[in-house]
């Protein structure tokens, strides 16, 4: 018809709306734990680059402290997305080695991967200082765990994917 337009407002964004986002994320960037293990796979490379590690740390906590946001939260999280990553490529180099048919037959770039991984980094850390109130408040943990298998199960991940994307969020609540 030619009714009068009326603006309705959008609902704004609830808790899960602005939780979910963080498990999104965390599962994107344990997607790159793929790409790292093949990487590292067949080199004298290890998962744990502890050089590398001290340099996400230090660039995370400098962004929230830019965004105004939670240093030292923040790197708590990130501490935890670090060790999901190498259980993942840990667990994908003991698959390779029990079957090496299943092994990557192409090497990613490395510094490639970690510029993707920079991305997320990047997204992530906002995304955290955008639930500073959420993380506090007593439904976080049950929004957030229904957002991980909400994720997960879009994803397909496999159990350690899985696993592992449970324990990148282990921090993300404060308690
Ligand atoms: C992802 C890597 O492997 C490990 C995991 C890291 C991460 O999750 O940021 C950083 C360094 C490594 O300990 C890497 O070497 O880049």
């Amino acid at each position: 018809g030619t009714g009068t337009a009326r603006a309705v407002p959008a609902a704004a964004p609830g808790p899960y709306a602005r939780l979910s986002p963080i498990a999104e994320l965390s599962a994107r960037r344990l997607a790159t734990a793929d790409l790292v293990a093949a990487a590292k796979w067949g080199t004298d490379s290890p998962a744990d680059d502890p050089v590398r590690e001290r340099q996400v740390l230090d660039e995370v906590a400098r962004e929230a402290g830019e965004l105004g946001a939670e240093p030292a939260a923040t790197v708590r999280i990130f501490r935890d997305q670090i060790e999901a990553n190498k259980d993942v490529q840990r667990a994908l180099h003991r698959r390779w080695d029990a079957r090496p048919s299943e092994a990557p037959s192409v090497r990613p770039d490395l510094a490639e991967v970690r510029a993707e991984i920079n991305r997320v980094n990047d997204a992530l850390v906002r995304a955290i200082a955008r639930t500073a109130q959420d993380r506090g408040a007593p439904y976080c943990g049950g929004v957030l765990l229904a957002s991980t298998v909400v994720t997960g199960g879009e994803l397909r991940l496999d159990a350690p994917h899985m696993t592992a994307l449970h324990r990148s969020l282990g921090s993300v609540c404060r308690p």
